[in-house]
């Protein structure tokens, strides 16, 4: 099944007997003080391998072993509880969901009634024992059967009320855990004591929830997930109502009563009536995690009724009723191995740390984000940490916080730079980002260089040296300057001859109409690299539909998430004046062959597609472009005269798209090219060979395919209709593995994904080459 999650092999009885005794220890620590020397992917894998051994070697089972134990049998307690506080079965996928929930309607020879869907807290489960309307005693879950009295935490857990409304007597079940801004205090807290942090929120909260003599106090926040008469054998009418109602009506109760639940959050627990819409829930909870102030590593799936639960019961371990749907792990442990600084094409200078790469979240993690210097000394970081890194979804990776007790006292203190590693020149270190003093100016020959390269505007004969030459001599300050320099500004350089000049002058009038999403690659907006600057210009159309965007509109992006996407608007406003400039200069403006998007935006899906495969045209056919004017009209610009308007294009003409500031574009490159490149009679996106595919290339091209770098390779494919993308996952439709291709083909074959040869893909691709 290929839900099936990775697994640690063990080779033999040795080999299963340590791994037993790791996973003990680990499990002790990690319910201890959150101390454990695995991060959880480390830890599951390794319990899956014990649990392979196991059934393969029934026989060499150890009584120690934790497998089929509540806290892998690691932990103990003094307080019985009423009743279990057990652990959950896991699925891993949609196909072993529907194989439990098929499980379940056999055994109760019905549909469900109804199933609830709640997050999958990551915290630690606690029983908070209420006697008369007050907060008496809180217990861990332990072993399942008996916990640990944590009752000196009583009244720094938020939403574990010291009252509740009504003054009844009940046990209320749920998850304590940090949110985000409790985790940054707690770490501050520590810091400001001892000089370190905690590794991540869920350890973190572990470990505070158990101390007794800190001299800090560290908030916690709980979510309710349950509520249980007190004693078992209550007979009040609470009680009564709590052995009868469904998990849904528990759940309003309890937040009645004044405890904190999932309700209110953007993940917060609903009622659906088929496993179809349960999977629905699932895939907006996973899509909603990035963004959630707590952490959750998984989707609970219960049935609804009582009459359902108590009919399919409970195993040992866990209830049959209720089902954890894990995500993928979004947090590992890994090794700082050094701290980069750069200058960024705001004079910010950000420090970046590169780790021992570590596969989160669907691709490989060797870079992470550290803000700043006092971000550096707020965490505590030395250099060779062991780091928990976080990444979910198209979140930038960040490094979270040292795992001091993983510390073996090689680390170093982390170097800060003395002077702007760009240029030599001064820190501003008056803010808490350090600043080279020169600011943009700073950086200017980096963000000139990057714009004139040859997967944006691709000037030839721009050197760096000559860019250089041109900002000290005062003749441009950024790429749009170069737009404006007249013949005599540049023969009067050093070293330049009339040839050059003119050879110069002619890439420069080229360059003008490079299709929209060149010209918008050009301005090195932060987190758009070529392809998607290829994506954001094909959704758009034009330069002033994009200026237009909110952080909303632009995540209608695919690949484009709610971290990203104010960056971009924020960093297009920071560079208005240059596009403006770039406006005047008459730079293209348009997406070729883009066919204008209704007034509400979105669509454009039918249409982009054919059109990229019109700009692949154009800049394959160098200056055949310029058919049609549509300067200033702000009229579909596929409205130009004498296009012969082949495939998808025809459509396009006709409305308006409202780009205000489209006026002085020059010409439109698209058309020209579309029709020159007969290919594009592909006509509609869907109709492309690669439509809705995820393609990745690895290993060495040969054949057709053999002069294209990847870059190109990717810009193929996505006029192809594809997806280009860089690293294997399930999702992955097709892998192109040429000569000497290594563990992506490995990673591609274990996956059953198809694998072609360059050959077989050019053939494929023929037409778009
Ligand atoms: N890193 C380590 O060394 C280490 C060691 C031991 C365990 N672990 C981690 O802990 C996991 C196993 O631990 P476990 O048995 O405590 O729990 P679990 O994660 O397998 O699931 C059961 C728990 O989920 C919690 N939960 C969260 N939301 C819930 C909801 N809405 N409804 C019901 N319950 C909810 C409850 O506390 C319940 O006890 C492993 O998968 C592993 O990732 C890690
Ligand atoms: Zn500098």
């Amino acid at each position: 099944m290929n839900d099936a999650p990775p697994i640690t092999q063990l080779a033999g009885q040795e080999a299963y007997a340590e791994a037993v005794q790791l996973a003990l220890d680990a499990s002790a620590a990690y319910y201890r003080d959150g101390t454990s020397a695995l991060d959880d992917d480390a830890y599951d894998r390794l319990v899956r391998g014990i649990t392979a051994y196991e059934e393969d070697h029934p026989d060499q089972v150890l009584p120690t072993s934790p497998t089929g134990k509540v806290a892998g049998g690691a932990v103990v307690g003094d307080v019985p509880h009423t009743v279990p506080m057990l652990s959950l079965d896991n699925v891993f996928g949609a196909g072993q969901l529907a194989d439990w929930a098929a499980g379940l309607e056999r055994r109760l020879g019905r549909p469900v009634t109804a199933w609830s869907v709640e997050p999958k807290l990551d915290g630690l489960a606690i029983s908070a024992r209420y006697r008369q309307g007050r907060l008496a005693q809180l217990v861990t879950r332990g072993d399942g059967s008996a916990g640990e009295d944590v009752s000196h935490a009583i009244g720094t857990i938020v939403g574990l009320p010291l009252r509740l409304a009504d003054p009844v007597t009940v046990e209320l079940r749920g998850e304590v855990m940090m949110t985000t801004a409790q985790f940054e205090q707690a770490c501050a807290k520590r810091r400001a004591h001892d000089g370190t942090t905690f590794a991540n929120p869920r350890s973190a909260a572990a470990g505070t929830l158990r101390a007794q003599d800190r001299p800090y106090v560290c908030e916690l926040t709980f979510f309710g997930y349950g509520a249980l008469p007190m004693p078992i054998e209550d007979t009040s009418e609470l009680a009564e109502g709590l052995r009868a109602w469904p998990h849904s009506q528990i759940m309003e109760w309890v937040a009645g009563q004044g405890g904190r639940t999932t309700a209110g959050t953007p993940v917060e627990g609903v009622l659906v009536d088929t496993l179809e819409r349960v999977q629905e829930r699932i895939e907006q909870i996973a899509s909603a995690r990035a963004g959630l102030s707590f952490g959750i590593d998984g989707i609970v799936v219960k049935a609804d009724s009582v009459e359902d639960q108590e009919q399919a019961g409970f195993g040992t371990r866990a209830p049959r009723w209720a089902i954890a749907y894990k995500l993928p792990p979004t947090e590992k442990i890994t090794k700082l191995l050094a701290v980069e600084w750069n200058t960024g094409r705001t004079g910010i200078i950000a420090p970046r740390a590169v780790l021992e790469p570590v596969e989160l979240d669907g691709s490989t993690v060797t870079y992470a984000t550290l803000h700043n210097v006092a971000d550096i000394t707020r965490r505590g970081l030395l250099l060779g940490d062991s780091v928990t890194v976080y990444k979910a979804g198209d979140v930038i990776p960040r490094v979270q916080a040292p795992v001091v007790h993983l510390r073996t006292g090689d680390e170093r203190p982390i170097e800060f730079p003395a002077v702007c590693p760009s240029c030599g020149d001064a820190i501003d270190a008056s803010q808490e980002r350090w600043r080279c003093v020169r600011g943009r100016a700073c950086r200017a020959i980096a963000s000139i260089g990057y714009a004139v390269g040859r997967g944006q505007l691709d000037i030839e004969g721009l050197a760096d040296t000559r860019v250089q030459q041109m900002l000290d001599t005062g003749l441009i300050s950024d790429f749009a300057d170069l737009f404006f320099l007249t013949r005599e500004q540049v023969l009067g350089l050093e070293r330049m001859g009339e040839l050059s000049t003119d050879n110069l002058l002619a890439a420069l009038e080229r360059a003008k109409s490079q299709p929209l999403s060149r010209v918008f690659c050009a301005l090195g907006v932060r987190g758009t690299g070529r392809s998607m600057s290829r994506r954001i210009a094909r959704h758009f159309g034009t330069m002033a539909a994009i200026r237009a965007a909110d952080a909303e509109a632009i995540q209608q992006v695919e690949g484009i998430g709610p971290e990203k996407a104010p960056v971009v608007v924020a960093e297009l406003v920071e560079l208005a004046e240059l596009i403006d400039k770039l406006v005047t200069a008459g730079v293209n403006m348009t997406e070729p062959g883009h066919a204008t998007p209704s007034p509400t935006g979105g669509q454009g899906e039918a249409s982009g597609p054919g059109g990229v495969s019109g700009s692949g045209g154009v800049s394959g056919s160098g200056g055949a472009n310029g058919s049609g004017d549509v300067g200033g009209s702000g009229d579909g610009v596929s409205g130009a005269d004498g296009v012969n308007g082949p495939g998808g294009l025809s459509g396009s003409g006709g409305d308006a798209n409202g780009p205000g500031g489209v006026s002085g574009v020059g010409e439109a490159g698209g058309p020209g090219g579309l029709s020159a490149s007969g290919a594009a009679g592909a006509g509609a996106g869907s109709g492309l060979p690669l439509a809705g595919m995820s393609v990745v290339v690895t290993g060495s091209m040969t054949g057709a395919l053999q002069a294209l770098s990847r870059d190109e390779m990717n810009e193929l494919i996505e006029r192809a209709g594809g997806r280009a993308s860089s690293s294997v996952s399930a999702r992955t439709s097709l892998l192109v593995a040429g000569d000497n291709a290594g563990s992506k083909r490995a990673k591609a074959e274990a996956l059953g994904l198809r694998i072609v040869t360059p050959d077989e893909f050019a053939t494929q691709i023929t037409a778009f080459l």
